[in-house]
């Protein structure tokens, strides 16, 4: 079964919605430049409410101090989704030996060149480029072309961000056989606000296909 990330939660209500419907890891994003932006105090009490889901931190070219503050609250996985190189990841795998996950952004085929690179990262989300000019790397609700993906080998374990929603993840899956999907945008309303219906509709959609 296609395993599911939601990505970017703020609310306990919804936190505990998306994990007692299935989701399998709740990501919760560390950048201030987010309009899905969680505090480290806030996500300390976000963390008593995924249940069954795996919690997932999602940082921007975080120093070492942010590491050590975020690996103390409990999470056992980390999302790179800055400019983190080959190197910069596996120094973060031997700081924490926590679970890594590197997040890549692609507009063409030359961008998957380069994930090959990353034999230190546990798992890959690949995911569209942000625009140009944006102020942030990611949650842009925009899709990269799939059939880039179509003649791919994954490296390693993997996820397929970008765009998806409740009316697009079936064909996403069917297109570029990702084992796994990531959404954030296709599941709000508004700007950085999650709903509920969206959500249930995203994972039956995504589970069921
Ligand atoms: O979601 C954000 O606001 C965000 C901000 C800064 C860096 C990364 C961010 N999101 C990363 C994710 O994992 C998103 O779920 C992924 O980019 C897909 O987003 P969307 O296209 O909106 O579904």
């Amino acid at each position: 079964m296609t395993q599911v990330k939601i990505c970017g939660l703020t609310d306990p209500d919804l936190v505990r919605h998306a994990a007692q419907s299935g989701a399998d890891w709740i990501g919760f994003v560390f950048a201030e430049a987010s309009p899905r932006f969680v505090t480290e105090p806030a996500a300390a009490s976000l963390l008593m409410q995924v249940g069954p889901a795996r919690p997932v931190a999602l940082l921007v070219d975080p120093v070492d101090e942010q590491i050590d503050r975020i690996v103390g609250l409990g999470f056992p996985i980390l999302q790179l989704h800055g400019q983190e190189t080959p190197d910069r990841v596996a120094d973060i795998k031997a700081r924490t030996g926590k679970e890594i996950w590197k997040a890549i952004g692609v507009a063409e085929a030359d961008d998957l060149v380069r994930v090959g690179d990353y034999a230190a990262a546990d798992r890959l989300l690949i995911d569209a480029k942000p625009p140009k000019g944006a102020d942030r790397t990611g949650g842009h609700g925009l899709a990269f072309d799939w059939n880039l993906l179509s003649a791919w080998t994954a490296p390693r374990p993997w996820l397929l961000a970008g765009g998806l929603n409740p009316g697009n993840v079936a064909d996403a899956i069917r297109l570029t056989g990702a084992p796994a999907v990531d959404v954030s945008s296709g599941v709000e309303r508004r700007k950085g606000v999650k709903d509920r219906d969206l959500v249930s509709e995203f994972l039956s959609a995504a589970k069921h296909s």
